[in-house]
């Protein structure tokens, strides 16, 4: 199709009505992609074309990402394969080898506040926001048993309404009454269960008070669902004293500088959120989470904490909210993510939260020793050589021959691998 007879509106109307096949050759028209962009789009996937069709609107194909397993992971003395969902080099081999320094010792610890989330409820217009708050309060067995109406499942496997807590919150706006209804969403991730009781629930509320129901919705600072781990690392083992030392400087670095938490946080959700991405399990729900729990005390802080133990080792503690689930959402119905859950072999959402936390204080403790001795580059860049080796063209056992030559020339970017790759091809 030439430039000037490409459609080149987005305004399409029906396009969800359209077959997967029709939506890739609409958006090809649209972007002008050639034969092979467009049969990559088509391409069959671990995932039945159906059901991702079903899964989200719009699809049009679906994209992989390499799922790794962790190794030497012990957590609460069972040893555990950890998948692990990533597009980026050395997250997997980071988390083994940390694993790997604490096995001997233990590994990691873990505990769990609960399996509770909060649901929102906003109401504007209240005349007296302070008497309504009590009126509401008042009301708690009525709202325990509209909240429990909603869900016999939930209530079955040991779930349902739990406390109630309401604030009047004064905004520029005016003055708001916030209702908090706190429920044990168990083995579910728990979002659409405590969105329908927030709902439900709305317009008694704003009965009750006199105000109007805003917004009914939970929230992502799952504070009562909160999942710590802790593991040692004996002195020895990590390379004395110098290293210990100069990983304790790094978390204090990271823990009174919002520029280099977010750095630190983020290495801990390289690992945090591959788990919660291969056992399908909602990933911005867990980082929106994580960061607004960092930022709790009003300063962006870390989320894990380092200290020295009486014996002189290395002791490192993590926790942070995990809202991830074992039912419900994608968790259930992905094959993929179903089969890998099963590699985990929990039982209980609980269970696999506390293997997350795990994996982030592992993946911390990866980084951390890394940029506080040698440097990121040469364990992290060594591995993704061979990324930069693909992006240059390298085939086959090219990959692993042009990764080599660039990390021995220490020169790892794509014009070296271009240089290296024609060498390569000329006999050299
Ligand atoms: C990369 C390593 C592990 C090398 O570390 P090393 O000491 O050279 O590794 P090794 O070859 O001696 O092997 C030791 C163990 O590491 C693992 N391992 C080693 N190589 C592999 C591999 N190819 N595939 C799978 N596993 C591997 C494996 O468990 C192995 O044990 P073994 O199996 O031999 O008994 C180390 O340098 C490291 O942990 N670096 C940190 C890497 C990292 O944090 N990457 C994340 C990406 S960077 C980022 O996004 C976050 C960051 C850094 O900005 C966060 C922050 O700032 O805080
Ligand atoms: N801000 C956010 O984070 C938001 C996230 N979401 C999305 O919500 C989804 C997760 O919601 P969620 O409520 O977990 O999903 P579902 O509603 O799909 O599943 C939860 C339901 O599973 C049933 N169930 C069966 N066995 C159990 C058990 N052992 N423990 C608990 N419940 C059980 C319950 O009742 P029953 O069978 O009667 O349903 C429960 O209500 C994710 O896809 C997420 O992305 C949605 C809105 C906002």
């Amino acid at each position: 199709m030439t430039e000037d007879a490409r459609p080149r509106t987005s305004r399409i109307s029906g396009f969800h009505k359209l077959s997967a096949q029709q939506r890739i050759d609409r958006a090809a028209a649209f972007a002008g992609l050639d034969e092979a962009q467009r049969a990559q789009l088509a391409a069959p996937s671990n995932i039945d074309a159906h059901l991702a069709d079903h899964m989200i609107e719009n699809m049009v194909t679906t994209i992989a990402i390499p799922v790794g397993i962790a190794t030497n992971m012990r957590v609460d003395g069972r040893d555990v394969l950890v998948p692990m969902a990533t597009e980026e080099s050395s997250v997997i081999a980071a988390v083994g080898n940390s694993a790997r320094q604490c096995y001997d010792s233990g590994g990691f610890t873990t505990s769990m506040s609960g399996t509770q989330m909060i649901a929102q409820i906003q109401l504007l217009d209240v005349a007296d926001p302070h008497r309504g708050r009590l009126v509401i309060l008042e009301q708690r067995a009525e709202i325990e048993r509209i909240c429990n109406a909603c869900d016999a499942t939930l209530v079955k496997f040991g779930g349902g309404f739990r406390e109630l807590e309401v604030r009047v919150l004064d905004t520029p706006g005016g003055a708001m009454v916030i209702t908090h209804i706190i429920v044990d969403t168990r083995d579910a991730m728990g979002a659409n269960a405590v969105n329908t009781m927030a709902e439900r629930l709305a317009p008694e509320l704003a009965r009750w008070t006199g105000g109007r129901a805003l917004l009914r919705i939970l929230s992502n600072l799952a504070d009562r669902r909160v999942v710590r781990a802790r593991a040692t690392w004996p002195c020895a083992v990590i390379g004395g004293e110098a290293v210990r030392d100069a990983m304790i400087a790094a978390y204090h670095f990271a823990d009174h500088d919002p520029y280099r938490a977010a750095t630190h946080n983020k290495g801990i959700m390289n690992g945090v959120s591959a788990v919660v991405l291969a056992t399908g399990n909602d990933t911005r729900a867990v980082e929106a989470g994580a960061h607004a729990y960092a930022a709790r005390t009003g300063r962006y802080r870390s989320l894990s904490a380092w200290e020295v133990t009486a014996q002189g080792d290395l002791t490192g503690t993590i926790e942070l909210p995990m809202a991830v689930g074992l039912v419900g959402g994608a968790v259930k119905i992905h094959p993929t993510a179903r089969a890998l859950v099963a590699i985990l072999q929990v039982k209980t959402a609980e269970e696999l939260a506390r293997i997350i936390a795990a994996v982030g204080l592992a993946q911390n403790f990866g980084a951390m020793k890394a940029l506080a001795t040698e440097g990121i580059q040469r364990g992290h860049m060594s591995l993704h050589a061979q990324n930069v080796a693909f992006a240059a063209g390298a085939v086959g056992e090219e990959v692993g021959e042009i990764a080599r030559r660039l990390i021995d020339r220490q020169s790892i970017n794509e014009e070296a691998a271009g240089l290296a790759l024609a060498e390569l091809r000329g006999g050299r």
